[in-house]
Formats: C-alpha cells, sequence, structure tokens
C-alpha cells in the first residue's frame, strides 16, 4: 500500500475559500488534513510507513475524487467503442474516481453473471471505482422483469433500461414495487416511443432547415410525470437520467416540494449547449435526450443551481468514427464526456462567475455520493483516499486525438478550457497522472 503525502495543495474550506493544505493518506484513506503553515517534516515523523511518496501539489485544487453516476462502457459487446479498461483510463484522465455503467452492452447486463463479468473486468483495470446498474427488463424490452434479488446479490447498484424508456406503465410499476421492497432505486431514461418515431434531433429550427423530424418535449416530460407518480405511489427512489427539458424540471420541483422520493442528474452539454449551436449535420452533435432549445438550456442550468437537479454526469456514450460518419440521421446517438466534463463546467460556469467552484464540485462529488449513499465524495478524516488534483489556470484545446476513450465522438472539438486535472488517486493509489511520479523517501 502506497503512503502518500500531498503537500501545499489548495483545497475549498466549508466556506468556499481556497486554503493551502497537506493531505497525508494510508491504507487507502485520508489519514490527516493539516493547514499549509504544518511543517511537513513534524507530520512525517509521526509516519509509521517511512516509504512515504511526497506529492507538491502547489498551486493546483485538491477536489474529493469526482464521482460519474451515468457512463457508458460497452464492454461486454461493442468492444469497438470502449472497453472497461480503455473506458476507467478515460475517467481517471477526466478526474473521476467513481463511475456507475449502464446496462445496454450485449449481451444486456440483465443476468448475474453479465453484472460479475463486469465488475470482474474492472478489477482488471486501472482502479477507478465501477459501479454497474443492472436493467430492469431482460434485453430491455419492456416484456420482462429481470430477477432484482439476483442481480442486486451480484452487485447491481440500482436498475435501469437506459437508452431506452420502460414504454408500459404498469411495467415500471412493478419494477419500482421490487426495487422498493428491496431498498434498491430505480434510475430512468425518460422516452415516449409514441412520441419520437425515429426522429434525430430535437423539435427545431433546426430540424426544419434540413428537414429532419423533430424529437419533442414532451417525449422526456410525459414519462417523468408518468414516473414520479408511480414513485409516489411506491415509494421507490426514482432518479431521473439526462434531464433536457423545462417541462421535465417543472414536474421533478413540484414533485420534490411535496415529498416525493426523487432525484435528477443533468449532463454538460445541456447546460452548455442548445440546437442553435449545431453547426451542420455532424453526428457529433446527436445526443439522446437532444439539444434542446436555449430555454431549456437555462431551465437546466438554474435547476442545477437551485438543487431540483442534483448532479452532473457525462453519459460518456462512445462510438466509432464509422459508427458517427453515417450521418445524422444514420448515425447512433451518444458523444464522449469524461474528458472534458470538468473543465467545460469550469470555464463556462466558474470562471465566467455564474457559478462558485464549491458549488461545481459538490455537484459532481458531495451529491452525488449522498443520493447513491456512496462512502465516497468528500475530503475528510478517514474517508477513503479518492481524490483528484486540477489545474485551474492551465488553457488547453480539446483535440480529441487526445483522448484515451477508443470515443472520439465529442462535439466540443477546438474548444479552449482551463480546469485540467493532473492527478487522480484512488483509495490511496495513483490512478492517473499528467506527469510520472516517483517515489521519495
Ligand atoms: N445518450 C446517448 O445518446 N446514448 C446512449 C444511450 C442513452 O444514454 O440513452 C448510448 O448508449 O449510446
Ligand atoms: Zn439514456
Ligand atoms: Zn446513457
Amino acid at each position: 500500500m502506497m503512503t502518500l503525502f500531498i503537500k501545499n495543495a489548495n483545497v475549498l474550506n466549508g466556506q468556499g475559500q481556497l486554503e493551502s493544505t497537506h493531505v497525508w493518506i494510508e491504507s487507502g484513506r485520508i489519514k490527516g488534513i493539516f493547514p499549509g503553515t504544518t511543517s511537513v517534516g513534524e507530520i512525517l515523523i509521526s509516519a509509521e510507513d517511512k516509504q512515504i511518496t511526497q506529492i507538491d501539489a502547489s498551486g493546483k485544487l485538491l477536489t474529493p475524487g469526482l464521482i460519474d453516476m451515468h457512463v457508458h462502457l460497452r464492454e461486454p459487446g461493442f468492444e469497438h467503442k470502449e472497453t472497461i479498461a480503455t473506458g476507467t483510463q478515460a475517467a481517471a484522465k477526466g478526474g473521476f474516481t467513481t463511475i456507475a455503467c449502464m446496462p445496454n452492452t450485449k449481451p444486456v447486463t440483465d443476468k448475474p453473471e453479465v453484472i460479475q463479468l463486469v465488475l470482474d473486468k474492472a478489477a482488471e483495470a486501472n482502479g477507478v471505482k465501477v459501479l454497474p446498474y443492472a436493467a430492469i427488463t431482460y434485453n430491455e424490452l419492456g416484456r420482462e422483469l429481470t430477477d432484482f434479488a439476483a442481480l442486486k446479490q451480484a452487485g447491481a447498484i440500482g436498475f435501469t433500461d437506459d437508452g431506452v424508456g420502460v414504454q408500459n406503465a404498469q411495467m415500471m410499476k412493478d419494477a419500482m414495487t421490487l426495487a422498493a421492497s428491496m431498498d434498491m432505486p430505480v434510475i430512468a431514461h425518460c422516452e415516449d416511443d409514441s412520441l419520437v418515431v425515429g426522429a434525430p434531433v430535437a423539435e427545431s429550427e433546426f430540424a426544419r432547415k434540413h428537414g429532419l423530424k423533430g424529437i419533442p418535449n414532451e417525449s422526456e416530460a410525459i414519462h417523468v410525470g408518468r414516473d414520479i407518480l408511480l414513485a409516489e405511489a411506491t415509494g421507490v427512489h426514482y432518479h431521473v437520467c439526462h434531464v433536457s427539458t423545462e417541462q421535465s424540471i417543472r414536474l421533478i420541483r413540484m414533485a420534490k416540494s411535496i415529498g416525493i422520493n426523487v432525484t435528477a442528474e443533468v449532463c454538460p452539454h445541456h447546460l452548455i449547449l442548445s440546437s442553435e449551436d449545431i453547426p451542420g449535420l455532424d453526428a457529433n452533435w446527436k445526443m439522446n435526450p437532444p439539444l434542446r432549445s436555449p430555454r431549456d438550456v437555462e431551465a437546466c442550468i438554474a435547476a442545477l443551481e437551485d438543487g431540483t437537479l442534483d448532479m452532473i454526469v457525462t453519459d460518456h456514450a462512445p462510438h466509432s468514427a464509422e459508427e458517427k460518419a453515417k450521418g445524422m440521421e444514420l448515425a447512433p446517438f451518444g458523444i464522449t464526456g469524461f474528458e472534458t466534463a470538468f473543465p467545460l463546467l469550469y470555464t463556462k460556469f466558474v470562471k465566467t462567475g455564474r457559478w462558485s467552484l464549491e458549488m461545481l464540485v459538490q455537484r459532481m462529488t458531495a451529491d452525488p455520493a449522498r443520493v447513491f449513499r456512496l462512502e465516497s465524495g468528500r475530503l475528510e478524516k478517514n474517508a477513503p483516499a479518492d481524490l483528484t488534483l486540477i489545474d485551474l489556470e492551465e488553457e488547453r484545446t480539446v483535440d480529441p486525438a487526445d483522448f484515451a476513450s477508443k470515443g472520439k465522438n465529442t462535439p466540443f472539438t477546438g474548444w479552449k478550457l482551463q480546469g485540467w486535472p493532473t492527478m487522480t488517486i484512488v483509495d490511496g493509489q495513483v490512478v492517473w497522472a499528467q506527469e510520472v511520479i516517483t517515489p521519495s523517501a
């Protein structure tokens, strides 16, 4: 076990200010947090392990490791898009220490063996914590509930048919009743297929101009409304995936105000881009839910600010260049997310003064940890040493060629951003660093 001493890092204190801080890590946990004025020698003299790796974090932000509760790692079955090895490497490079992966693989994670396979592959990978979701229905077809008890036993942390909505209300109600009985959450991709019919982008001027069918806002919100009523009836913890519309937000806000157990997430792209930004028929701008109107974008930002939306997730959805080259109508939905998320949000919302750094960090650490009852997500004595170092000053241009992810499908190519992670630590082990670190006595 590595013993780490991170010195002179900038850490957010409870008041939202940055304070120079030393952090001592032993046996995978945070053993001590000291003001930067404390003499390093004095602290280290009491260390049992004398083989201590010191990391000089002067000028860098140190946060709890980032948590991403909605990602696609594509393995098993779609290894040409991503593998658990490449996906966790991309996650680490993006500063993420815990990620929760979706079941729309091939086979779908609808059986304990598939959950086990994901956990085995994750254990062989770089150390980033991988939490698997299991499917609600076999093959995500919406016809028959999976064996929730067996899947929970195998290590699933929740149930979702992400990729598609559960079309049948009784099926969703049965899923919620069963999940509630075993204290497990239901996580929903909200989309009513009868209102979508094969459209690649949102109903918008862009769709009209290019003669494309449009996805209406109601196709999302109608499921949110339905599921809130079912969550009220069953008492389940209901979590809404990738919220993108003003209408969904209105419903979630109302549900929370009367105490229904609903939580929700939002993606960086739905906070930053609208359908008006799509430059042309480039499928790197195609994702589900689609980019909506500027009004929806503003509603998402405001809802994240007031806590109606609880957390930020990337919905990291890698696809191959060949698949994305099929064009706006035929290419699959989805964009990569891990390696741009923090710099995008830092540059667009913190640098501009709209959000505090504290709020951004909370929505990517403490808030997901609270909602999904994870032990990580806080920088405290005795907490797991899941930590991320970030350079808030360095400006770099997004170039997919630099991604560790196999997925190069991003609409953010060429964007100049600040706030790049430089080191990611999981359970006290450095799982990724921009520069090689050598142990020092
Ligand atoms: N978000 C996407 O556009 N695509 C996801 C599926 C999903 O999250 O619904 C994918 O698996 O590619
Ligand atoms: Zn989805
Ligand atoms: Zn997804």
